[in-house]
């Protein structure tokens, strides 16, 4: 802000903000617009952008959520273009302010950014509980009002968006859960913040990125060089995690799985997938590079995930494998829980897990020093050095039961690979939520098992973006 004449980058803000809008209103001219302005610099961008949209031709209301306090220059813009400030000075929502919430074809939240702490206070809530009713589309600048911004909390009240604007840099709140769901679609403004920016909180993957992390098929390798899993997972009673797990990392890419589990299971396993090799000790196990343990292997088992862990080597633990953690996991480990998981390891309630998964996932990870990964629609993963990344790629597709042991297997055969756990942590649940969004072109919900099945043209398409 400093280098640039006042208040350039409100304008850079303003501008991108309001060719957004003028796109998802399919045009401005004679459309109705209601901005929600703040205090603060949010609503200045709010009423910057208002003014654009009135010069365009739409007709356009403010509501002030403070008369006292708002951005003088933004106002003074706005009255220029034409706009109407329909709030009066001490209550924001008059039965006129509800008329044009209820008549808007675009209500701009502009209440609070990234200033904004502890959820929305009084008027501002039933604001946003009226356009949230009544308006056609809510459009958040920034981040949808309320929000914490730099955990992704919902502390309070909060505005819903269809669409958010951010601008700069993306913000933690509008990438993870809770508060990315109400974000809605997300849209990025670049105002050249770029060289200015600190070292981020968290990172997000692109396709190039994972496609860089996994080892290039190359003409001479060999079993050991694509990497070889260990795998123990399956039970009597759930013989189906064993064979999707092994699927995982089959179609993943492993360069072989040796599998450990009762003769029923095994079998199973075989007539599935016959280039898995089977054992039914982890002493008899053969030369692996690393181990998947845990989905299905239902209760019992606590020694056999115990010889898993003494091997020293790279480990996944998944599912009930997690029941049976030791005190400490000398940063080899990648963990897998979802939310009830990992509730159950922090001694904690599952509400509260959904509700600061952000902080629950770095405690996991420094208490453990290892990797966790939490999944979920945003799925985190958290390395025990405090690093964090967001898994852009969820969808709803995965939701669905046998769904984690594919994860589980495609992880442990990337930690095959070599690649430490942060990185295939990160780069299975990329891997993963594309194949899911693969499966449900074809059949909206699919299984587990067309989630697998969409693995290896899903590789072929990374390895391609090299
Ligand atoms: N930085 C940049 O480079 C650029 C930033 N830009 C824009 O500026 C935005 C940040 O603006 P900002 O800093 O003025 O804060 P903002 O979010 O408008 O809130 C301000 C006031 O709200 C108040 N308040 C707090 N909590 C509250 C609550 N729960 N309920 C009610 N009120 C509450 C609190 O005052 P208080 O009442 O607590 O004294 C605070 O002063 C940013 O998100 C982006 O849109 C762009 O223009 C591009 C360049
Ligand atoms: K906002």
């Amino acid at each position: 802000m400093a280098t640039l004449p006042e208040s350039a980058l409100m304008q850079r803000a303003a501008a991108g903000l309001a060719a957004v809008c003028a796109r998802v209103l399919g045009g401005p001219y004679g459309s109705r617009v209601v901005l929600l302005v703040g205090g603060g610099d949010n609503g200045g961008d709010a009423l910057w952008a208002g003014a654009r949209l009135a010069h365009r031709g739409a007709s356009v209301d403010a509501v002030l959520l403070r008369h006292d306090r708002v951005h003088p220059a933004g106002l003074a813009a706005f009255r220029r273009a034409g706009g109407r400030v329909v709030s009066s000075a001490d209550v924001p929502l008059t039965p006129e302010t509800q008329r044009a919430i209820a008549r808007a074809d675009l209500v701009l939240d502009g209440m609070l950014g990234i200033g904004g702490r502890g959820g929305l206070r009084d008027d501002a809530a039933r604001l946003a509980d009226a356009a949230a009713a009544e308006a056609g589309l809510v459009v958040a600048v920034d981040l949808p009002s309320g929000v914490e911004p730099d955990t992704a909390e919902l502390t309070g009240p909060h505005v819903r968006a269809d669409v958010t604007v951010t601008f700069g840099t993306h913000k933690l709140a509008i990438l993870a859960d809770p508060a990315a769901q109400v974000a809605g679609h997300v849209e990025f403004v670049d105002i050249g913040l770029a060289p200015y920016l600190p070292e981020p909180v968290a990172g997000m993957l692109e396709p190039v990125d994972v496609a860089e992390m996994l080892p290039a098929p190359e003409r001479n390798s060999d079993k050991y060089r694509r990497g070889v899993l260990g795998l123990l997972a399956g039970s009597a009673q759930f013989r189906g995690a064993a064979v999707l797990a092994a699927g995982g990392a089959a179609e993943g890419g492993a360069g072989m799985v040796r599998f450990v589990g009762p003769d029923e299971v095994a079998t199973q396993v075989l007539n599935r997938w016959p280039e898995v090799v089977t054992s039914a000790d982890v002493a008899d196990t053969g030369r692996v590079q690393a181990w998947a343990v845990g989905s299905g292997l239902g209760d019992g088992r606590a020694a056999e995930v115990a010889a898993v862990l003494d091997t020293g080597l790279p480990v996944l633990v998944d599912a009930d494998g997690l029941r049976h953690l030791p005190e400490t996991l000398d940063g080899r480990a990648l963990l897998t829980p979802h939310a009830g998981e990992l509730a159950r390891m922090m001694d904690a309630d599952r509400g509260d897990v959904e509700a600061h998964r952000l902080r629950y996932v770095q405690a996991a990870a420094r208490r453990w020093n290892a990797t966790v990964l939490l999944k979920g629609s945003t799925t985190l993963v958290a390395a025990p050095d405090g690093r964090i990344r967001v898994n852009p790629t969820g969808t709803p597709a995965l939701a669905t039961a046998g769904s984690g042991d594919v994860l589980s297997g495609l992880a442990g055969a990337l930690l095959a690979t070599g690649m430490e756990p942060f990185d295939a942590g990160s780069a299975a649940a990329y891997i993963h939520g594309l194949a899911g969004q693969a499966a449900a072109e074809g059949s909206g919900l699919p299984s587990a098992s067309a989630v697998l099945d969409a693995l290896p043209a899903v590789l072929a398409a990374l390895h391609s973006a090299r």
